[in-house]
């Protein structure tokens, strides 16, 4: 994210130093030796000359490197982070900054590797002088987002609220696939175009670092509880499945829906549309049936908490839109919702597939809650790894879903 900022402000005309650890500086001037700001040894480096310094930098490490360099800040600076939970951040920067330094935190609700325009940047200005504000203003217009205003508490109850259930779904998805040894792209039980997002999209997030999802759950205490009653809701709805409990599992998810998309008239996906973004060289085969678990239980959390993901929208980030497009047509096509009930309970071929997965919801959970960096870090990669292979091929075929999907958002919100 740092390097999206550099390169970004300085194509806008800004003087941009910048810095990595300091026994990387050979290297990290070598890797920037093409672009035009300038590489410096250390952050005191950076702080001593910097009007604005910007702490991209993982959110577990805040309060260490704040600490380290906070104390060289040029005199009158404005200072913020960049880590997805602001709590934390603003607490590390308040503990060492000098008090004739302005504290205005960023947050890009999307990765560096997307197009900034219309996506939202959050603004925390939690102590400023006169015209620091507009200052920073000014620096982020070049990066044509659409700027929200929040405190850093709003901020993380609304992060917490579209990031925590969803990215749990997706990490626990990547998690069984690679405990039961599938490939899904290899098997006909996972074809059709809702499959191939689920795919897209937890491969996705595997190809991420781990640091950037252990961040932003495990420094919200907000996302613990919702993690929490996302295993929950998976192990609840499980077990309702196998003592073929139709009526009752029927009920719950009714109730669900009724209170999440209760205002949903037009649907934001449908499955031909995503049937293309195979990673399979099977053709498409349609839909098959699914018990859809993981996507039951993301509707049934947020009924739990009581959140109503549309309220959030304006924070949304490129794969929460997606998330809910997802579930959306889950719930609301016509007879899918009921279909899906049926196999849950009837067809026994996806029991062994739940029950993965239920334990590796469970086991995210348990890590998010103990704080446990170095575990998260280990769970992470051993699944990254069993999916590696196929990240290139996924990246490709995920930003091309990712691009038509983001387009008809676009379209509908233009309508609405
Ligand atoms: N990726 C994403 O989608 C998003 C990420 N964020 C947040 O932004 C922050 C940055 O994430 P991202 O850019 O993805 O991650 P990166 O790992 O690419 O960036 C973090 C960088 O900080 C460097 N660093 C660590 N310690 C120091 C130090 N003492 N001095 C200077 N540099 C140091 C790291 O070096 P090294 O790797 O060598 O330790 C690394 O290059 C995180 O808090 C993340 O949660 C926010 C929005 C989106
Ligand atoms: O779109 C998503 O959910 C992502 O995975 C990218 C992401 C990761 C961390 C953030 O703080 C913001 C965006």
């Amino acid at each position: 994210m740092g390097y999206l900022y550099a390169r970004r402000f300085t194509e806008a005309g800004w003087r941009v130093v910048g810095c990595d650890r300091e026994d990387k500086y050979e290297e990290t001037v070598g890797k920037f030796a093409n672009d035009s700001f300038e590489i410096l040894r250390n952050g005191h480096e950076v702080s001593r000359i910097s009007d604005y310094i910007i702490y991209s930098v993982e959110a577990e490490n805040i309060d260490k490197i704040v600490a380290a360099y906070g104390p060289s800040t040029k005199y009158g600076a404005i200072v913020g982070g960049q880590t997805s939970c602001k709590a934390p951040e603003i607490k590390a920067l308040e503990k060492t900054l000098p008090a004739d330094v302005d504290i205005i935190s960023l947050h890009s609700l999307h990765g560096p590797n997307v197009n900034t325009t219309g996506q939202p940047l959050v603004i925390v200005n939690h102590r400023s002088s006169e015209g620091s504000v507009e200052f920073i203003n000014h620096l982020v217009s070049c990066l044509n987002s659409k700027v929200v205003r929040l405190l850093a508490a709003e901020h993380d109850k609304i992060t917490a609220d579209t990031q925590a259930v969803t990215h749990a779904a997706f990490l626990s998805m990547g998690m069984a696939w690679k405990e039961v040894n599938q490939y899904p792209w290899e098997s006909s039980r996972w074809i059709g175009g809702i499959e191939n997002a689920k795919i897209n999209i937890s491969l996705r997030i595997y190809l991420n670092k781990w640091h950037v999802y252990a961040g932003l759950a495990i420094t919200n205490p907000l996302a613990h509880e919702q993690i929490l009653q996302y295993s929950n809701s998976v192990s609840d709805l499980f077990t309702l499945m196998i003592q073929g409990k139709k009526e009752e599992l029927r009920q719950r998810l009714h109730v669900a829906k009724q209170f999440v998309f209760h205002e949903i008239h037009e649907l934001l996906l449908v499955d031909d549309i995503l049937e293309n973004f195979s990673l399979s060289n099977v053709p498409p085969g349609g839909r098959q049936p699914n018990s859809h678990l993981s996507l039951l239980a993301i509707v049934d959390s947020w009924h739990k908490l009581g959140i109503i993901p549309y309220e959030h929208i304006i924070c949304s980030t490129p794969l929460f839109r997606i998330f809910l497009g997802v579930t959306e047509y889950l719930f609301c096509t016509p007879g899918l919702l009921d279909e899906c009930i049926d196999v849950a309970v009837n067809d026994t071929s996806f029991r062994q597939d739940d029950l993965e997965f239920t334990i590796a919801a469970e086991k995210w959970s348990s890590i998010i809650s103990f704080g446990n960096f170095d575990l998260y870090q280990k769970t992470f990669e051993d699944t990254q790894k069993f999916f590696e292979h196929k990240f290139q091929e996924a990246n490709v075929i995920g930003n091309e879903m990712i691009k038509t999907i983001l387009l008809r958002v676009k379209e509908r919100e233009l309508r609405s």
